[in-house]
């Protein structure tokens, strides 16, 4: 899935909570989304997936194998085209905002409000893929890499466990809304601050699994996160956001962007 941000703004009162002339995602990027607090991070996770109405600009999602694509994967590649075909890919491409196709292909977990908090967690894994159109999945199958993905993530402590997913500590049930929105391998991944809550063994097998899954599936993934160094190591580019702006955009080939980002955070 390529994302084109496009003059996107989003103010609360005097606030503005994100302004972004122009942002181009690649197929199979891996972003991580760094700012200190109040930076914009979830406001722009919630303008992308439709759960805010932005005040002017678009974001648009072009799904993958699109032969309209014109811009790489390279993560440098933010200038667009100013072709013809340029505006053919805007035409070809999903609005959040005015389409609801994105949905099949996208998976997300921005907070709690995502669960379903009377289900137990098979019934509420059954209803995503049910909603998706999908087969139940077989959590038996022990060939399907994710499937033994989501299960060495799940540490034992979300599978038949007999309770209702309000009942469970807020790790698990962060561990609950990360798997499911990655259940229908979905080509995009949003996970805001996906690393909360999570003990230090969780923290290393969500790495693992976000990894895993980029290879598995090609899918492009976007993660914030305040921990500098979880989101190095999972990461193909950091997005630095400072007062809903994007004030640097880092490669991140073996890990060259962790001396920035400590210069940044002053750590
Ligand atoms: N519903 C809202 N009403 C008013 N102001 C809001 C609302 N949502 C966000 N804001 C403001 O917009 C700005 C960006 O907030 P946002 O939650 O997107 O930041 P963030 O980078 O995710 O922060 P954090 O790291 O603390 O989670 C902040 O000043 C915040 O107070």
């Amino acid at each position: 899935m390529k994302i084109q941000l496009h003059q996107l703004s989003k103010s609360f009162g005097e606030k503005i909570a994100v302004n972004i002339p122009q942002l181009l995602i690649g197929d199979g990027e891996m972003i991580g989304l760094v700012g200190n607090n109040g930076a914009g991070k979830t406001t722009l996770f919630r303008l992308m997936l439709d759960l805010l109405r932005a005040d002017s600009g678009s974001v648009l999602l072009t799904p993958q194998g699109d032969p309209h694509s014109l811009f790489s994967a390279s993560p440098l590649s933010s200038q667009p085209s100013q072709s013809a075909e340029h505006s053919d890919l805007i035409s070809k491409s999903i609005d959040p905002a005015k389409s609801e196709e994105w949905k099949r292909m996208t998976g997300a977990f921005i907070d709690d409000t995502f669960l379903i908090d009377f289900l137990t967690v098979e019934e509420y894994f059954d209803f995503i893929v049910k909603i998706q159109g999908l087969p139940p999945m077989d959590w038996n199958s022990s060939d399907d890499p994710l499937v033994r993905g989501f299960k060495e993530f799940a540490e034992g402590q979300i599978f038949d466990q007999k309770k209702f997913i309000r009942d469970f500590s807020a790790g698990n049930k962060q561990k609950v809304g990360i798997i499911a929105a990655m259940l229908s391998r979905p080509e995009l991944l949003v996970l805001d601050e996906p690393f909360n809550f999570l003990d230090p063994t969780g923290q290393n097998f969500l790495k693992k699994l976000l990894l895993d899954y980029h290879r598995f599936t090609g899918a492009t993934i976007l993660i914030s996160s305040h921990n500098l160094q979880h989101l190095v190591d999972v990461s193909t580019r950091i997005v630095l956001l400072e007062n809903g702006q994007v004030i640097e955009d880092l490669a991140n080939d073996n890990q060259q962007a962790l001396t920035a980002l400590n210069e940044y955070f002053k750590v």
